[in-house]
């Protein structure tokens, strides 16, 4: 372990550099924030492991980043010990909101990028980002150990890129660490240290917080004027409340507590409140006594792109799924959610989400963290349905779709952008075609790689089309996207129904076209799903009432004429008439029971298999090699 000679809350603003590492998913920021951990001595040879801050189970098993961490990090070049705030941030589209929040945090940007790969989709978004925010950016090529690489081709598509020089462009190994001692001298070099004013009111920006068990919420914050120290009492600008503060303290990597946090430091405070509406991410923190007037800019809420119900299994625990939420949302704040009912699955909520990765990743947490048994309807986007009669209708869920006669539905686009080797322009095309996408422009960004523009509708794009995306492009095609405005389509809303009854969990919003597809799909799978019993059960898809698929699942039957040995005709025909009789009884009053394993594997098998987890994308690539 390394001492320190800056103390936190003594550090001079002109020795701090705070900077984020961006990239794309699996270019490999979290092994190089592991090689800076172990290269400043804040991390021991002996407890070093990988992905040392990917600090969550979830992001261990998955070789994912999902949350941002920030550390203080010293580090000595030319005798003088600067105080780095280096925050490593996820990769993957969904996640794209915990990146700008680091942004916000940062004067400096490592723009990281595969020197096997070249510049990927993420890549563009995350540069565009940290360049709307104004920060510097240093371009470096990562993996360069690899004999796959090659530098010289990405360098000069860097260059190209921002234009720089090829040889501005710096070439590191996560894997052996090397480069990594020059990379952080140029980040000393060339970020500029925090603007803040170190002896105006305290105003400290709110950029991450999360809720401990045994602590309570502990805040992330990154000072941006003034000096807060220990015992002062703090105010939450935006709510107005006054809190204690129990603990204040630095990430290094564990918490440290300290005195005082000065401006352009990154640091925590416990407040020791339980209560998860006190702490708001993107609010301004002050001191009580002399309280700052003006609070800082804040974050922009995210828009949640899909929707899905979630019901615990056991409908006891609602109000345990409601604290787990709460608590959730704290530490997720693009997590949204409303309370809901449905006929089949009780009560639950109406949860939005960023992707159908950040969905999977919530009810994953949900269970893990939070012991809940969960059942996760199919997800769906938001329509906005205009009646015959002139009403209008926000519809998150398909059971709100309005009856009657409709007007005109309309669906939310994206503007997606595909990077792809020129090879595979052709299947990329026709794969946007098959989601009813809009080319626009296509340019080259090397000989070889081209970058595609298209127009999609949001459903078309969120649920299986990065995967079939990486399988026809064998793994090298990358995919962004951002929402961008909406067109009417025709969509019909398709019902699933069991013995006559319409069960409100498996109605989905499709376009007209995929309608029959849907229907025989649900059908098909439910047929397979439901147990057998006494009586036959129809099946069936219907839009309106119109019915456009059917499956039966048979009645089971007993074998009436076992004990019958020979013996005469009309006996046997008795019995089979007397059973026939029996059924056709039960048939009236039989109830179906959708046992709760069906419906969890009918709702989820579609996006267990078009899941669009790394393990899938690194087989695909591998399969290449
Ligand atoms: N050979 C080699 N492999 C590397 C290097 N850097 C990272 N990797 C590997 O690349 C894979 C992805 O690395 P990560 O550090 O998890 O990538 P990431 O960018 O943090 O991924 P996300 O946070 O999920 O976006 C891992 O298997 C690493 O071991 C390197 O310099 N050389």
């Amino acid at each position: 372990m390394v001492t320190y000679t800056n103390q936190p809350g003594f550090t001079q603003q002109s020795l701090i550099r705070n900077f984020c590492i961006i990239a794309h998913i699996d270019h490999g920021k979290s092994t190089v924030a592991d090689r800076v951990l172990q290269l400043s001595g804040v991390v021991s040879q002996r407890d070093m492991h990988d992905q040392f801050l990917d600090r969550m189970d979830i992001e261990q098993e998955r070789g994912i980043t999902i949350k941002s961490q920030a550390v203080r990090v010293p580090w000595v070049k030319d005798g003088t010990e600067y105080t780095l705030g280096m925050i490593d941030t996820p990769g993957h589209v969904d996640f794209t909101y915990e990146v700008s929040r680091a942004l916000e945090a940062c004067e400096g940007a490592v723009l990281l990028v595969d020197a096997t790969q070249g510049i990927e989709a993420q890549t563009l978004s995350n540069l565009y980002m940290a360049i709307e925010h104004d920060l510097t950016i240093i371009p470096v090529l990562n993996k360069i150990d690899l004999p796959s690489a090659d530098p010289d081709r990405h360098a000069a598509e860097i260059a190209n890129l921002l234009g720089c020089s090829p040889d501005d462009v710096l070439r590191v190994s996560g894997k052996t660490g090397e480069g990594i001692r020059e990379l952080l001298n140029q980040i000393v070099d060339e970020v500029p240290p925090p603007h803040g004013q170190s002896q105006a009111p305290v105003r400290a920006l709110i950029f991450d917080s999360v809720y401990d068990p045994y602590r309570g919420i502990v805040t992330y914050i990154r000072m941006v004027d003034g000096e807060l120290k220990a015992r002062q009492k703090i105010r939450m600008m935006s709510l107005g409340t006054v809190h204690d503060p129990g603990e204040l303290g630095v990430i290094c990597p564990d918490m440290i507590a300290t005195k005082a946090l000065g401006a352009g430091e990154v640091g925590y405070v416990i407040t020791g409140v339980k209560d998860v509406a006190q702490s708001k991410v993107g609010d301004t923190i002050t001191t009580e006594t002399l309280p700052a007037e003006q609070p800082l800019p804040g974050y922009r809420d995210p828009q949640p792109m899909v929707y899905s119900g979630l019901f615990p299994v056991d409908n006891a625990q609602f109000p345990e799924l409601r604290e787990a939420l709460d608590k959730l949302k704290l530490n997720d704040a693009a997590l949204v959610y409303e309370p809901e009912t449905s006929v089949a699955l009780g009560f639950g909520f109406r949860c939005g989400f960023l992707g159908l990765l950040h969905m999977e990743i919530v009810s994953e947490r949900l269970s893990r963290e939070f012991g809940l048994d969960l059942i996760s309807t199919a997800p769906n986007v938001t329509y906005k349905v205009t009646m015959e009669d002139g009403s209008q209708h926000l519809v998150k869920n398909p059971s709100e779709f309005p009856d009657g006669k409709v007007k005109k539905i309309v669906e939310p686009l994206v503007a997606a952008s595909i990077i792809t080797p020129k090879e595979f322009i052709g299947s990329v095309m026709d794969l946007c075609q098959d989601h009813r996408g809009q080319m626009g422009t296509m340019e080259y960004l090397s000989p070889e790689r081209v970058e595609m523009h298209y127009t999609m509708p949001l459903a078309e794009i969120v649920f299986d089309f990065f995967d079939q995306l990486k399988s026809r492009t064998k793994g090298y095609a990358s995919l962004d996207y951002h929402e961008d405005g909406e067109q009417a389509a025709d969509l019909v809303k398709v019902d699933i129904l069991i013995q006559g009854d319409k069960i409100d969990a498996f109605s989905a919003i499709v376009h007209k076209e995929k309608s029959y597809t849907y229907g025989v799909m649900m059908t098909k799978k439910l047929r397979e799903l439901i147990p057998r019993q006494q009586f036959e059960i129809p099946i069936q898809a219907a839009i309106g009432s119109r019915i456009i698929a059917r499956e039966t699942i048979r009645a089971l039957r007993k074998d009436v004429l076992a004990k019958c040995y020979g013996g005469d005709i009309t006996r046997k025909r008795k019995l089979l008439e007397k059973q026939k009789a029996g059924k056709k009884r039960m048939k009236m009053l039989g109830h179906v029971e959708v046992p709760q394993e069906a419906f969890i594997a009918a709702l989820s098998t579609g996006d267990a298999e078009d899941r669009d987890s790394k393990d899938k994308i690194r087989a695909a690539k591998k399969s290449n090699e």
